[in-house]
Parts: C-alpha cells; sequence; structure tokens
C-alpha cells in the first residue's frame, strides 16, 4: 500500500535571478533548493507553502503562481513525495538565515544544480520559461533517476491548492 505526503516547493523570482536556500538539516540537507515542506493539518496547500516560505526565509507572499506539480517515488518506499511547486515576486521582507535554510540570490544562468535534487535541472527550464508542468521522478536512493517523465500543462486548476 502506498500513501503520500503533500508538500510545497516555493521560489521567490527576481527579473534575472532567483533566490534559492541550503538546506541545513533533514531531508535533503546540503542541497540548494526552494522553500517549502510539509502541509500541516487544518490548513490548504497555498497556505502551507506561504507558512514554509515565511518560517525558512522570513519573506511573506502576498500571492504565489502556480509553476508545478511533481510525484517522487523512491525504490522500496511506500511514500509517494507529492511537491506543488510555486514561484512569486509579489513579497514583502528581506531574505534571513533560518535554523533550516541559508538564502542566497543566484543569477539565472548560473544555478548550482551540481549542489541540488537530480531532478531539478530537468524542470527548472519550465519555471524559467513560465511554462507549467507536472511530471513524476522515481529514484533510486537519493542521487539516481531511475525513470522520469515531465509534460507541459495548461493549467492545473484541477488540482485545487487554495
Ligand atoms: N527531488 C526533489 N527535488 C526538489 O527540487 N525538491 C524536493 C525533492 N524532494 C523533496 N523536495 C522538497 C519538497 C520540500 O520543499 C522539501 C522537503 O520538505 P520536508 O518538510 O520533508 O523537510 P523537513 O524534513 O525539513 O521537514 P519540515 O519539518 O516539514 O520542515 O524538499
Amino acid at each position: 500500500m502506498t500513501s503520500k505526503k503533500i508538500l510545497t516547493l516555493v521560489f521567490v523570482k527576481e527579473p534575472g535571478k532567483i533566490l534559492l536556500g541550503m538546506k541545513k538539516r533533514g531531508f535533503g540537507q546540503g542541497r540548494w533548493n526552494g522553500f517549502g515542506g510539509k502541509v500541516e493539518k487544518g490548513e490548504t496547500i497555498l497556505e502551507g507553502a506561504k507558512r514554509e516560505l515565511l518560517e525558512e526565509s522570513g519573506i511573506t507572499a502576498n500571492s504565489l503562481n502556480r509553476v508545478g506539480l511533481i510525484n517522487f517515488e523512491f525504490e522500496n518506499d511506500p511514500v509517494i513525495l507529492e511537491v506543488h511547486i510555486f514561484k512569486t515576486s509579489d513579497c514583502i521582507g528581506s531574505p534571513i538565515e533560518t535554523e533550516e535554510m541559508r538564502p542566497q540570490w543566484y543569477a539565472e544562468d548560473s544555478i548550482p544544480f551540481n549542489q541540488m535534487w537530480p531532478d531539478d535541472h530537468l524542470w527548472f527550464p519550465y519555471m524559467f520559461s513560465n511554462k507549467i508542468f507536472e511530471a513524476y521522478f522515481l529514484f533510486k536512493g537519493m542521487d539516481v533517476i531511475v525513470s522520469h517523465w515531465i509534460k507541459e500543462m495548461k493549467n492545473l486548476d484541477n488540482i485545487i491548492v487554495s
């Protein structure tokens, strides 16, 4: 029997650059990524995304735009991670280092993909060209992608996040 964990991932964008955070602990430790985590009981996915962004970076998002939806499966693990990805340029505050994340701005043409999850370089181009996508990745361990697909979508309106 498989089960699903609902997670969020938020990227703060400004023209030509993106805010990443170095994950200091927990799942994905040592990798640059957006800000996010598990959606808690009683909150919507959108609320969870905003909460995690604030907790991990000190930034408050007024609004979030859908970027994509990825299901991650790991060999020999019944738990599927359903990750809802958002971006925003409509936010308040400056990034601060937190217990979980060390934020840093990166130019869009110098993203540190070799220190990120191995799937990121495959779907970041969709995000940077404002294409909405759905994807699936099957991992062996934390470093090897066994199989995957990525599909551009018109929208993700069938999956309610608000
Ligand atoms: N293959 C992958 N590629 C990627 O880009 N992001 C991934 C990923 N697998 C997981 N993530 C993201 C989703 C989510 O934002 C984050 C993991 O969040 P978690 O909540 O599991 O982190 P923690 O273990 O720190 O738990 P919290 O106590 O909720 O903060 O990593």
